[in-house]
């Protein structure tokens, strides 16, 4: 592997890729780009489309429409779009990891990384007998397997484990023993689906420190689709922002965190109220419905690469699910919109105009507006905050935007005056949903020690959003929501 790249600096060139699925527009139209050398990480909210663009680069969908260019380190290219799965591994040297782990958790840590480089021994083999029982050729492969592979254990911090089975090793290790194995077959870009998820703090920290390591000392470059922040924004040289298939952002981390249509798209769509917005947005005319089959002809290949998998875990997203689609409720269009609206604006006309909550939705406004929530905390009372989640319209990620800015409570919410709630609102980029949705009235109960419908179906554990700290019940009389 060669550490330092060539003068071509674009590695990966995405331009117009269209995915459908039956009446689903999964991507429209997304072009893109990673560059060799940087880690390029994809975002996006829930159904975003992220893995679609991933099968589609790496050959387990055929897309609808586009191109997808790779041009290797020696100056070859390859259109990604035409070339079978196994194809895009072995000549464009793309690897991938999945969203679900997928090693062999029977062998051990070194035999994973050895199968992973089954190819390059076969080759070796001359595929007969003779070469796999005793010939050089053979066995001087064999040799710089096990080295490789010993090499990417140590990288991985995994070399005590190595002969034990896969399926031993704490999670976040098997993450790392993923992506060792991987780098076992020598790829140019290195496509991981979400290396983050689950692992803790420490887990988090030991990929970020081999994913840097990757980065800084082979030729490999990593194209990264997470949800964790915290690993998005401390290692990526570019990021690239999905929303509904589209692309919404695309840039540097601080371009990325600062831009108001990401704010929007992260903070406005809760995974179970997209339904919800639906409704809202209120435009039948925009919805089209999936109709509860994937379009054969672009959907997943039978795949034979080895390190794909089941290929049904690929093939699942629809199972039962009715996918519904609108342009309508999507959040970063509605701050588009805004912006184009508030430019059109005659500066004498603005002035007026910014009365309104919502013309606020920039990241500027969003801070000046929680500056104006009247009855923030520096810290929950007693150390311990009311689970926010208990409220329907609060799921974990605006609760922790609540919390940033001071609000804990159930009582804090439920003393909320108008100005608040327009404070709010323009700070989580809310058209109208606190009132619509009456957090105050909910906080009042809850305030109270008094349940909610929706708020037992969260203690019961039955609203994914949301998380189930079912808190104590009070005793009569005591006000449930204060710690
Ligand atoms: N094989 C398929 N058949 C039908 N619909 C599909 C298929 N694969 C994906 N989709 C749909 O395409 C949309 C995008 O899904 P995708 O998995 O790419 O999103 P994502 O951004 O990766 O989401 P997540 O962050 O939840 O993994 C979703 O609405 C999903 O249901």
């Amino acid at each position: 592997m060669n550490a330092s790249p060539p003068m071509n600096k674009t590695l990966l060139q995405v331009e117009h890729l269209s995915m459908k699925f039956g009446g689903l527009v999964a991507i429209g139209d997304l072009s893109f780009e990673a560059r060799r050398g940087e880690i390029t990480a994809l975002i996006g909210p829930n159904g975003a489309g992220k893995t679609t663009v991933f099968n589609c680069i790496t050959g387990f969908y055929k897309p609808s429409e586009g191109m997808i260019r790779f041009t290797g380190e020696s100056g070859s290219e390859f259109l990604l779009e035409r070339m079978p799965d196994f194809q895009i591994t072995a000549k464009a040297k793309v690897a991938r990891t999945f969203q679900n782990i997928r090693l062999f958790s029977g062998m051990t840590l070194l035999e994973n990384l050895l199968v992973a480089q089954h190819n390059k021994l076969m080759k070796a083999s001359g595929y007969t007998i003779m070469g796999l029982v005793g010939l050089g050729g053979y066995r001087k492969a064999s040799a710089e397997s096990v080295e490789l592979a010993k090499h990417w254990l140590e990288k991985a911090d995994l070399m005590d484990r190595a002969d034990d089975p896969a399926g031993d090793l704490p999670y976040g290790a098997q993450r790392r023993l993923e992506i060792a194995r991987a780098m076992c077959t020598g790829p140019e870009l290195l496509c991981l689906d979400e290396p983050a998820a689950g692992l803790n703090p420490k887990e988090s920290l030991a990929l970020n420190e081999l994913l840097m390591d990757i980065k800084n000392n082979t030729g490999t470059s990593i194209l990264l689709i997470e949800h964790d922040m915290s690993v998005v924004m401390q290692i990526s040289d570019h990021i690239v922002v999905l929303e509904y298939g589209r692309k919404i952002s695309d840039g540097d981390p601080a371009h990325v965190r600062s831009d108001p249509r990401v704010i929007a798209a992260y903070l406005g769509v809760d995974d179970e109220e997209v339904e919800t917005v639906l409704t809202d947005v209120g435009d039948e005319n925009v919805l089209e419905r999936l109709d509860g089959h994937p379009d054969v002809a672009h959907g997943p290949s039978t795949s034979a690469s080895m390190l794909a998998g089941p290929i049904s875990d690929t093939i699942d997203h629809n199972d039962g699910e009715r996918v519904t689609v609108s342009k309508g409720a999507s959040k970063a269009a509605l701050v588009e919109a805004q912006i184009a609206s508030a430019a059109a604006r005659k500066p004498a006309t603005r002035k007026a105009a910014s009365t309104k909550p919502a013309a606020s939705k920039t990241a500027g406004g969003a801070a000046k507006a929680t500056a104006g929530i009247s009855n923030r905390l520096d810290a929950p009372r007693g150390g311990k905050a009311d689970n926010l989640t208990r409220i329907k319209g609060i799921g974990s990620v605006n609760e922790k935007k609540l919390n940033d800015h001071g609000i804990y409570h159930f009582d804090q919410i439920a003393a909320w005056k108008k100005a608040d709630v327009v404070a709010a609102e323009a700070y989580l980029a809310f058209d109208g949903r606190i009132a619509r949705e009456e957090w105050i009235s909910q906080a009042k109960l809850l305030a109270k020690g008094k349940e909610t419908e929706f708020s037992r179906r969260v203690d019961a554990g039955k609203v994914a959003t949301s998380h189930t700290s079912a808190p104590a019940k009070p005793a009569a009389g005591k006000r449930g929501g204060r710690k």
